[in-house]
């Protein structure tokens, strides 16, 4: 359902919507568009009445839309908007121009109150409407203390003051809003990166330029050198490198030949590629990063919560203020009514928690949008906030802490063995994509036989009939487990696992017939952000279903030195759990198959290789696109940047609100500056905030 409600044009309105329909369940998704003034709601049909009601109730007018507002009709109605506050300025400045020129006749003065209100009325009906729908619903907002404020100046004599008051006030509103927004699209800009067009290859096999988004998958699409791919695919035919960056924030482009994956946004460097489309064009992983990110921004994070709570009660209690200066020192002090109730008037001004409202949101968005931009997907403002605690990562080794491609480096036949064991060990390797049962399967020549009854034994290998004799493809704990080690297989495990592989041994009935050891080479990006993080302060842990020695030597390279190895997924659940018991923070850290129940139990979940997998399925809180563990570090230290922003930002907003009280009551504020100060902190907490989309190196 779209909506149009005319009179959401602040962040703050946005924050009320949300709250008002936060008690809807059903509602699954909201997305708000400022600038055009829609809310896009996805909830049951059933639903929708109520929910437009609701928010009716607020003291928001809502329309439904059928199609969303165009961009140049949205762009007209923002100039509109910019004319129609600039000439309110401009009549204000003449309004205040007449009372310091102007003479005191009646005559002057009544001119002057038309022109002031005529500047009003030009900037501020929209905020009259909707104070008075909050007053009337007894409640205070902002609107509602600009509205008294105003009106309350107006009746004072001090007109040309409100003329301007209610200018700048809007002006400014309008100022923030658009910074919000930037923030938000500063992620969907992304978008645009992918081009709306691409090349198709017809059934005459003529190429023909396409929308991207009629592409059906299955297509074959043709990308020149130095262009944009439009969609997602498997290349076909070619070789070229390819700057992935849009996607995985890795800048160092990947060469790509056929069989390989592409993703739309990249840039294609090298030569020419064709490539099989293998998702439309709305489902590409680059929409989905996109998506996802702004379903993160609609998530309200803890502190935003405490922020709005904040709000609710410090904005009665300064009206409660302002009464009291207003009623109270006439009445004790003497002092004459007038300048009572214009300090009062002031106080209300200067109350405004606009800036306090907005300051996080904006921060978190611009969080998450920096951390998207590197690559780094981070599914709530919670888990960014959370990432800054962390004080222990849990990693899992095989294409975490390695490449995850193991390959077959040595292998042999056992006393008493024939050849043939190596044609049974490929037959029951070749049918598990275990890494390491495909590195054997790969790294073996020699013929396949039929398997009966195979199956593999999670965190042991894999086992099956071949030719009526049973026989198993395990790792030392099965083989041990089945009596069939032996002193010779003790050393030869012993010499491999030393040098950080990992050996296989096919057993048939009768023992053990040949052993196969495979390695893995560690990533060199894993070294140092295993450094980066141990700087930080953080403890890093290994585990792993692999053996002990090989894990050790594999955790030597890296530079880790707590290893727990032999680990079932449900163990590496547990020893997540128990490395938190402290109450620590523990982060885990994983591929996202097989790891997902411990990347659930962590309190950040971290998937690595993000780019090539269903990005809405997965379990992790955090999603590192490329296969970089740096991100790792880089998200621990932008949580810590933009929680340092969250707290500038609330120090900002209301350190300079408490010295223009100060300076209200003791009586050197005027109105101009209070609206300036409500201004200027606005302003400075939006840059504040957006100063986070540079990002953190
Ligand atoms: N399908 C299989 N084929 C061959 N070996 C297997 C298979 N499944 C498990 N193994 C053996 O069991 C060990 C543990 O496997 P598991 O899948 O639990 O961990 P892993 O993926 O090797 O390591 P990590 O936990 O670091 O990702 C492997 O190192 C391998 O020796
Ligand atoms: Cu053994």
């Amino acid at each position: 359902m779209l909506l149009r409600i005319p009179a959401m044009d602040c962040p703050v309105e946005e924050a009320q919507i949300r709250r008002v329909l936060e008690p809807f369940t059903h509602v699954q998704r909201l997305q708000f568009d400022l600038p055009a003034r829609t809310l896009a709601i996805v909830a049951p049909a059933g639903d929708w009445p109520v929910l437009t009601e609701a928010i009716t109730k607020a003291g928001f007018q809502a329309e439904a839309l059928s199609a969303p507002p165009s961009a140049a009709e949205t762009a007209r109605a923002q100039r509109v908007e910019m004319l129609r506050l600039g000439a309110a300025l401009g009549v204000a400045l003449a309004a205040e121009l007449m009372h310091l020129l102007g003479d005191h006749t009646a005559t002057w003065q009544i001119a002057g109150m038309a022109v002031a209100a005529l500047a009003i009325a030009l900037s501020g009906l929209a905020v009259f409407r909707k104070g008075v729908a909050a007053l009337l619903r007894g409640q205070l907002n902002i609107n509602a203390l600009m509205s008294v404020a105003v009106i309350g100046a107006f009746a004072i004599g001090q007109w040309p003051e409100a003329a301007m008051v209610m200018a700048l006030y809007s002006l400014a509103e309008l100022i923030e809003a658009r910074s919000v927004e930037r923030a938000r699209n500063a992620i969907a800009g992304l978008l645009a990166l992918s081009p709306p067009q691409a090349e198709v290859r017809q059934a005459d096999g003529r190429w023909l330029t396409q929308d991207a988004a009629a592409v059906a998958v299955g297509a074959t699409v043709r990308v020149k050198p130095g262009e944009r791919l439009a969609l997602d695919g498997r290349v076909t035919a070619g070789q070229s490198a390819v700057d992935q960056s849009p996607v995985t924030g890795e800048s160092i482009p990947v060469d790509k030949a056929a069989g390989d994956e592409v993703y739309a946004g990249t840039i294609n460097q090298g030569g020419a590629l064709e490539f099989e489309v293998t998702h439309a064009a709305t489902d590409t992983v680059l929409a989905r990063i996109i998506h996802a990110v702004e379903e993160a921004q609609g998530q309200r994070a803890p502190m935003q919560r405490f922020v709005d709570k904040f709000a609710a009660v410090y904005t009665p209690a300064v009206f409660a203020i302002a009464l009291a200066v207003a009623v109270l020192p006439p009445l004790l002090l003497g002092w004459a009514w007038l300048d009572a109730i214009y300090k009062a008037l002031v106080l209300l001004v200067i109350a405004c928690p606009c800036a306090l409202v907005i300051s996080t949101p904006v921060t978190i968005v611009s969080g998450l949008s920096a951390a998207a931009r590197r690559g780094i997907l981070i599914k709530g403002g919670v888990h960014l906030e959370q990432a800054r605690r962390l004080r222990v990562v849990a990693m899992d080794k095989t294409g975490t802490l390695t490449e995850g491609r193991p390959r077959l480096v040595a292998h042999g036949l056992l006393p008493g063995a024939t050849p043939e064991a190596l044609e049974i060990a490929r037959s029951l390797a070749a049918r598990s994509d275990h890494p390491v049962s495909r590195a054997i399967a790969a790294g073996l020549d020699a013929g396949e036989l039929a398997v009966d009854g195979f199956a593999a034994e999670m965190g042991r290998g894999v086992q099956g009939r071949i030719a009526g004799q049973a026989h198993v493809l395990g790792n030392h704990r099965w083989i041990h487990e089945r009596g069939q080690c032996t002193p010779e297989l003790e050393a030869l495990m012993q010499q491999h696992e030393q040098q950080g592989r990992t050996l296989s041994v096919l057993a048939g009935e009768g023992g053990a017939l040949a052993w196969f050891a495979v390695a893995d080479t560690v990533k060199p990006s894993s070294r140092e952000a295993v450094a980066a993080l141990q700087a930080m302060g953080v403890r890093t842990v290994m585990l792993t279903g692999d053996n002990e020695a090989t894990a050790r030597a594999i955790a030597q390279q890296v530079g880790i030195t707590e290893v727990r190895a032999q680990l079932l997924p449900e163990d590496k659940q547990r020893a997540v759990a128990e490395l938190g018991t402290g109450g620590e923070p523990v982060a885990m850290v994983g591929d996202g198959v097989n790891d997902s129940p411990s990347l659930a139990a962590a309190a950040v979940g971290f998937s690595m290789g993000a780019a090539g997998t269903d990005i809405a399925k997965e379990a992790a809180d955090a999603l590192v696109m490329n296969d970089d563990l740096r991100r790792v570090p880089e998200t621990i230290r932008l949580s810590r940047k933009t929680h340092a922003v969250l707290w500038q930002n609330i120090a900002l907003a209301l350190g300079i609100k408490a010295v223009f009280f100060v300076l209200a009551v003791l009586g050197s504020a005027t109105m101009w500056m209070a609206v300036f100060a409500d201004m200027g902190a606005s302003l400075l907490v939006v840059f504040n905030g957006l100063r986070l989309l540079r990002g953190v190196k």
